[in-house]
């Protein structure tokens, strides 16, 4: 059997299991061997892609965000609008062949888009510049999901692909924590209560064969988020949905679209304001001032950061070697519990945040 046949037929058996207490165990393991076949898959055709690999993008701005869709419905068009880049446009499928980036700048923030080429069933496991693709994908800050006005069935193809791939979208990582043991089996603690019991939990480790460790569970996890906890390799972005070419279809047709997508033209630029709005606001970005020590703070030029960042990712931002020489710092405002409370690297900022960075000298 090839690695195709063989995970048709576990999901074929997937399909047919009822879900309940009885047959959790099983599905367990089912679904176990099955994120484990589809890890093989991607390998394999990472490998056949060969030498050349991936594509090159360098990233720039203070966030990435992608334009994901089928061929042809606008990405292209999208990005010439929003940014200064000039991407090929064209009737016809897979125009684009390669990463385009450009520039929205946007209030204070500039933000990288990256027009992709088009993303088709079978992408996860190479079809196409897949893998490539997918792997620019998986670096970004937020996914923007172009969906053809009249193709609204590809949102669906376009989810699993992404999830093949390890790409969770609108989703927290699951609260657990393994903690590999050399001996002991595995032990389970939990702050909260289980729908998936212990049984089952030990089978999907035993799968990838983890037969000791600690594991603490503070969130009730289904099995596919678990099995996301053990294979570790998963990105956890947030996307927003786009539908595209409204200019073709009337009000109440629009009307039927999920109330949170943005519905535009990029062609006839209709709604695309909201679109830059909405794309800025997702990204969450704060401000931080940096005062360097014994001087006043520069008010004048902020750091723009993410929201939930920390002095470690101030400190990237400025140097590659900051993190390394990193003492300690100093910070004022909403994430100090007092005015020039000493810091470390792991600690968390704020809006509005002045920070004073100590090096080694
Ligand atoms: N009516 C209408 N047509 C549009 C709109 N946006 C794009 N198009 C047309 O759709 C076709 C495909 O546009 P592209 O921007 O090349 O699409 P793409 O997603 O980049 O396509 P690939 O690079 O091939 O994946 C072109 O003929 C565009 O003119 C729109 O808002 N309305
Ligand atoms: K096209
Ligand atoms: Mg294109």
């Amino acid at each position: 059997m090839t690695i195709e046949e063989e995970i048709r037929t576990i999901q074929e058996e997937i399909d047919k299991t009822q879900k309940n207490k009885a047959t959790m165990h099983h599905l367990g393991r089912l679904k176990a061997k099955m994120a484990r076949l589809k890890d093989e898959l991607i390998k394999k055709a990472m490998s056949k892609g060969g030498g050349d690999g991936g594509y090159s993008v360098k990233k720039s701005g203070d966030a990435t965000v992608t334009l994901v869709g089928f061929p042809s419905v606008g990405k292209s068009t999208l990005i010439n609008k929003l940014t200064d880049a000039k991407s090929e446009i064209g009737a016809y499928e897979f125009t684009t062949l390669d990463v385009i980036p450009g520039v929205m700048e946007y209030k204070d923030a500039k933000i990288q888009i990256l027009d992709l080429p088009g993303l088709v069933k079978g992408a996860a496991s190479g079809k196409g510049r897949g893998r490539e693709v997918i792997s620019v994908i998986r670096s970004c800050d937020l996914i923007l999901m172009i969906i053809d006005v009249f193709n609204y069935q590809h949102i669906q193809v376009l989810e699993k692909e992404l999830y093949d791939a390890g790409i969770r979208i609108n989703q927290t990582p699951p609260d657990v924590t393994i903690t590999k043991q050399i001996k002991g089996g595995i032990t389970i603690t939990s702050t909260v209560e289980l729908s998936i019991d212990e049984e089952t939990i030990k089978t999907v480790m035993g799968e990838y064969k983890m037969h000791n460790a600690l594991i603490n569970i503070r969130e009730d996890v289904n099995i596919d988020q678990m099995i996301d906890v053990i294979r570790g390799n998963r990105v956890y972005i947030p996307s927003i949905m786009v539908i595209n070419k409204i200019d073709l279809v009337d009000k109440e047709q629009i009307k039927m679209f999920p109330k949170d997508s943005i519905k535009i033209s990029a062609d006839r630029e209709l709604n695309l304001e909201t679109l830059r709005d909405v794309v800025y606001d997702q990204l969450g970005f704060i401000n931080v001032y940096l005062k360097p020590q014994g001087e006043s703070a520069d008010m004048e030029e902020p750091l723009i950061m993410r929201r939930g960042c920390t002095v470690g990712d101030v400190c990237d931002r400025l140097h590659k070697d900051f993190r390394r020489k990193f003492r300690y710092a100093k910070v004022w405002g909403e994430s100090a519990k007092h005015a020039g409370q000493r810091v470390g690297i792991d600690h968390s900022l704020e809006d509005q945040d002045v920070l004073t960075i100590i090096i080694q000298k």
